[in-house]
């Protein structure tokens, strides 16, 4: 198995790697408030990031001068349990305004998006994204085999995307630009299993197959926290 250049030697556990990519995220949030007056930060959802956001959380951070909004988001209400903003609101101290839902709140997923898209293009490029994979090595809600993340397909996309992944709700993700294009870019994965699925993807190099590739083409790298 090739080596990923994982950022963290010694901590490997999934609190002390959620710890680390917190301590480490803050300083750029900070450094990112005192150049331009303001951050602008994407975070995953799912089950792996409860402890980083619970982290992050805990930093002394300027939370009026920080929108944070989720890298994708489930199609249900926001009180649902399934529901990314919901773990987010309840580990991060937002100012009021300081999230940027990605919520349909009834509407096709469609005209969402792009009213959603268009909200949140002035806060690209965004600061610091952190992203999650499965399993299958898709990222966000860009899910393997769509089409729409091929080389000459994804440029015309806009910032947010519907999705319908098979046998779950659909959903609204960030699309591959703004995941891609941010000023920090962060993996979180945990479990040998998400580990050698992220070695055998980037061995491939296609974005369609194994969406988790779209990080890793240009621009730098994302610092990848793997716990064990
Ligand atoms: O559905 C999702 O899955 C991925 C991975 O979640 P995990 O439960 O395996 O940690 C997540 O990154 C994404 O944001 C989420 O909506």
């Amino acid at each position: 198995m090739n080596a990923i250049p994982v950022t963290l030697a010694g901590a490997t556990t999934l609190t002390r790697v959620s710890e680390r990519l917190a301590a480490d995220l803050a300083a750029i949030l900070r450094q990112a408030v005192g150049e331009r007056g303001h951050a602008s930060l994407a975070v995953p959802g799912g089950t792996t990031p409860r402890e980083f956001l619970t982290a992050l959380g805990r930093c002394d951070l300027p939370w009026p001068q920080i929108t944070v909004m989720p890298t994708d988001e489930r199609d249900v209400a926001p009180d649902d349990m399934r529901s990314n903003e919901r773990m987010i609101r309840e580990c991060l101290p937002l100012a009021s305004d300081g999230y940027a839902p990605l919520r349909a709140d009834g509407r096709p997923l469609e005209d969402a998006a792009m009213e959603l898209g268009n909200r949140l293009a002035p806060l690209l490029p965004l600061d610091a994204v952190v992203v999650g994979m499965g399993a299958d090595t898709h990222i966000a809600s860009l899910f393997p085999g769509d089409p729409r993340l091929g080389r000459n397909e994804r440029g015309a996309l806009p910032p947010v995307v519907p999705s319908y992944p098979a046998g779950l709700e659909p959903r609204l993700s960030l699309a591959p630009s703004p995941l891609a294009a941010a000023r920090w870019k962060a993996l979180l994965i945990s479990g040998d299993e998400k580990r050698s699925a992220l070695t055998a993807a980037l061995e491939t190099k296609d974005p369609v197959a194994h969406p988790v590739c779209l990080l890793f083409e240009s621009g730098a790298s994302p610092r990848v926290y793997w716990a064990e």
